[in-house]
């Protein structure tokens, strides 16, 4: 069996390395990099690649992978770190990066090069059989690793998953059928694959995660794996609870990444843009451009670096195409001079970024017909619930940072706003390589950026034409 010959050249290529470079000194680079990693989080390992197979209705392990023994050679064109940037554009969870030589045709330090490019963690997909390798993934910069139920016995399922665990590596422990579901389960597996294809024969069954995954407990994460192609697929998979999918072939062969997510995912229907931050000619003629076009553009009237006023303000608005709707950024303005702003400049919105009280919206609601948003800087649940009942028009989510009211770029943990109710505009953070996992994972009404449309603190154009492409294919 393939499997068999795959695991016996493993084995020798681990030999090899060992002698190499000794087991000891892998060990140590490993723990050093674990050690660091705990320190900068606060004492604790955080396991970025399960916690990002949680954040969404359905999570992608979008793969790299030049060949595979059932295909042959996938892609002649290997652009591997174009491609792990396009994945993580396009909205994926994770990244696979496949690491064996022989038959994949990996290479360990593709890990490494990935790493270095992107934010969202990495798979290190490989044969699993000895410590060794679960050191050189951590040296890699893996966040993951993939251990296989039909290569591994109990006992080393259990020594590999509390090695990781120490190293603050996610295990995918990997499962086919029913026998070694148990497996996965019998060690306490904190994430299980569901292998959909038959690596005896390499038939491909989508329909095996579905019925495997019944076996599965509430709190294990659920992964489908292979030959998963259609919408219809993710569908089913969503509809039983499967938290992630992980896709190789069929986003390797497709030529635009963002559109193949988007073609699995489902469009996004109805979300609105705000641009914020504008203070120049220049970026009201991009605004302008029928490419780019928000529904809101913000002008910050507040204490910040892209503060305009109010002579500026209105000579921007009057050039602004009559489909934009001018938003006024506040922070503890007094109610007359914001409504009096509303009227003069004009604005349609007034957004209040500082401290304001429930109680002073009310006053304003009885001074202006501008739409009043208010801005919550969430640290916490409690704070996304005491804002439930506001009679504000919407309220707009961004990061707390102690030194900045907004204009942060600083991202929020998200989960925060799971039990939000009402339609919010989501802020804080957002550029081109988070907007698609934004917008599908946090469903908001709008979203909003400032300053990851920026280089050296003005807004840039090409930054802008991006983003607004890259939220246009996942409307559509
Ligand atoms: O943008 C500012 O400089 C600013 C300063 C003071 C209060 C509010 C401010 N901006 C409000 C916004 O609506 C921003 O778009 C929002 O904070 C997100 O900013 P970013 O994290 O830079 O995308």
């Amino acid at each position: 069996m393939i499997l068999d010959t795959i695991v016996a050249a493993t084995r020798e290529r681990v030999a090899v390395l060992k002698k190499v470079k000794p087991i000891e000194a892998v060990r140590q680079a490993a723990l050093v990099r674990a050690e660091e990693e705990r320190t900068a989080s606060g004492g604790t390992f955080t396991f970025p690649f399960e916690r990002a197979l949680m954040e969404g209705s359905m999570n992608f392990i979008c793969e790299i992978k030049k060949a595979s023994p059932s295909k042959g050679v996938i892609v002649e064109e290997f652009p591997f770190v174009d491609i792990a940037k396009e994945y993580e554009e396009a909205g994926a969870a994770a990244i696979s990066v496949l690491t064996e030589p022989a038959y994949f045709m990996g290479v360990d330090s593709y890990v490494t090069d990935v790493a270095d490019v992107v934010t969202i963690p990495i798979l290190r997909k490989d044969f699993i059989v000895d410590e060794y390798q679960i050191y050189e993934s951590k040296v890699l910069g893996a966040s993951a690793i993939l251990l296989l139920c039909s290569v591994l016995d109990e006992e080393e399922l259990a020594r590999f998953m509390a090695l990781a665990t120490e190293l603050g590596l996610s295990c995918l422990v990997e499962a086919h059928n029913e026998e070694e579901v148990k497996k996965a389960l019998a060690v306490n597996a904190r994430i299980i694959g569901i292998n959909n294809r038959d690596l005896k024969d390499f038939s491909v069954d989508v329909g095996n995660s579905i019925r495997l995954r019944s076996l599965i407990p509430d709190g294990v994460i659920v992964v489908a794996e292979s030959g998963i192609k259609s919408a219809d697929e993710i569908e089913a998979l969503r509809e039983h609870q499967i938290h992630a999918a992980l896709i190789g072939e069929t986003l390797m062969r497709s030529e635009d990444k963002t559109k193949a997510l988007t073609e699995l995912f489902g469009p996004v229907r109805g979300l609105q843009v705000k641009i914020c931050g504008l203070s120049r000619t220049e970026d009201i003629t991009v605004v302008n451009n029928p490419a780019v076009r928000p529904t809101y553009a913000g002008f910050v009237f507040a204490e910040s670096p892209r503060r305009v006023s109010v002579s500026d303000a209105r000579n921007l608005i009057s050039q602004m195409a009559p489909q934009i709707q001018a938003v006024g950024v506040f922070v503890n303005e007094d109610v007359e001079t914001m409504a009096h702003l509303a009227e003069t400049v004009p604005l349609q919105v007034i957004q209040l970024h500082g401290d304001e009280t429930e109680d002073m919206i009310k006053q304003l609601r009885q001074l202006t017909t501008a739409r009043i948003w208010k801005a919550v800087r969430v640290q916490s649940e409690d704070d996304v619930l005491r804002w439930n009942e506001s009679v504000a028009d919407l309220l707009l989510f961004d990061a707390y940072k102690t030194d900045a009211y907004g204009g942060t770029g600083h991202v929020f943990d998200w989960k925060l706003l799971k039990k939000c109710t009402k339609p919010f505009i989501l802020a804080g953070g957002i550029h081109s390589k988070n907007v698609a996992r934004a917008i599908r994972n946090v469903k908001p009404y709008a979203i909003d950026a400032s300053s990851g449309l920026e280089t050296d603190g003005v807004k840039n154009k090409e930054k802008i034409f991006h983003f607004m492409d890259i939220i246009k294919k996942v409307r559509n």
